[in-house]
């Protein structure tokens, strides 16, 4: 087939289930448009069944359980602008189903388990995020989910991330090392017993097309306890942080949110902080935000980086498409 995408973006959202993917790729609908921008789930890879892996006793964690070949060779067809025959698995039977055709987009975001697992399809990213979120908070999630909508018991739901945690921390975990930046979740620092959770974004220095976001003044280091006359927080309050850092041996800049945020609307005091969000008007963050104030997070530094991540994501589109020049139409077998 032929095309006339100039350049299609590719970006890897990686996590394990339940960490906010879907609740990421929503808000990054929002700035590409349902229309442009294409999802896939590697989940749809998985090579064995669940009666295969139960019979070959291992986890769809387990590259065995993945056709890493079928996902480079299909990811790579996309990012040329062709069309593909992607498999499906049905979560429901637990079987994979017939292909369904894929067409190229301008945007085409991979998610799922393994998006930066395998050497081939990372060199293809052209951005990627990890969702790092800490066990603590996962159980915490997890409960809320699959006790209240799947009807799940407490003893389940601790049972089966431990059944995961070997794979997980094998083959999933490593990837943070590779992503442009990690969006890491943990319980707060400011009480005891808390639900209130700590967010860290973790970002790679030196990477083409993206500049780390920073807080007031870059490269420095920043505590900064916004509370008081422009931004009502309800005890403990809130604590922000920014510095360099080193992350598996690369350099990074932090960006740190503790606590909780009462009043949503006061999020552009936070913004009018922050430099280099990747936001094409002012207050853009705080309004885009605002549109979903029901998504889980969007009152803790879970939402806030989330829009962040996403505006540098479209910040990364815009200098990749801009830049390139148009190339005569592919034309493909
Ligand atoms: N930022 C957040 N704050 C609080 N809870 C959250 C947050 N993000 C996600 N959750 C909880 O985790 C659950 C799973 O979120 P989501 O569906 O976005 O994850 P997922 O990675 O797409 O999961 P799966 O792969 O299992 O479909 C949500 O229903 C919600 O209960
Ligand atoms: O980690 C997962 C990613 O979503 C699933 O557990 C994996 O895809 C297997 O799915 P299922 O449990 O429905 O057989």
């Amino acid at each position: 087939m032929t095309t006339d995408l100039d350049r299609v973006v590719l970006i890897g959202v990686a996590g394990d289930s339940g960490c906010g993917k879907s609740t990421f790729l929503r808000r990054l609908t929002d700035l590409f448009g349902e229309e442009f921008m294409t999802v896939i789930c590697l989940d749809d890879y998985h090579s064995l069944d669940r009666q295969g892996r139960k019979k070959a006793g291992v986890t769809a964690l387990d590259p065995k359980a993945n056709n890493f070949d079928l996902m480079y060779e299909q990811i790579k067809a996309l990012k040329e602008g062709n069309a593909i025959d992607k498999p499906i698995y049905n979560h429901e039977t637990g079987m994979i189903d017939p292909p369904e055709r894929i067409e190229p987009n301008k945007v085409i975001v991979i998610e799922g388990l393994h998006p930066l697992f395998d050497e081939r399809v990372r060199s293809l990213l052209d951005f990627s995020v990890y969702l790092d979120i800490s066990d603590e908070v996962k159980i915490q999630w997890k409960i809320q989910r699959d006790m209240a909508e799947r009807g799940h018991s407490y003893d389940d739901v601790i049972a089966s991330i431990n059944a995961r945690k070997p794979d997980f921390s094998a083959y999933i975990e490593p990837q943070r090392e590779f992503a442009d930046v990690v969006i890491q979740v943990l319980p707060t620092q400011l009480l005891e017993d808390s639900d209130l959770l700590r967010v860290r974004l973790i970002q790679k220095e030196g990477v083409k097309n993206f500049e780390p976001a920073y807080l007031f003044d870059e490269g420095s280091t920043i505590d900064w306890r916004p509370c008081g006359r422009k931004l009502t927080c309800a005890y403990p309050g809130i604590k922000m942080y920014y510095g360099p850092d080193s992350f598996y041996g690369n350099e990074v800049s932090i960006l740190e949110v503790d606590g909780q945020f009462d009043n949503l609307e006061e999020m552009i005091y936070i913004e009018s902080h922050l430099s280099k969000t990747g936001t094409q008007h002012y207050g853009e963050m705080t309004e885009l935000l605002l549109k979903h104030r029901d998504y889980p997070g969007s009152n803790n530094g879970t939402g806030l980086f989330q829009v962040l991540v996403g505006l540098k994501m479209r910040e990364t589109y815009e200098k990749l498409t801009s830049t390139t020049t148009k190339q005569p139409a592919q034309v493909s077998s």
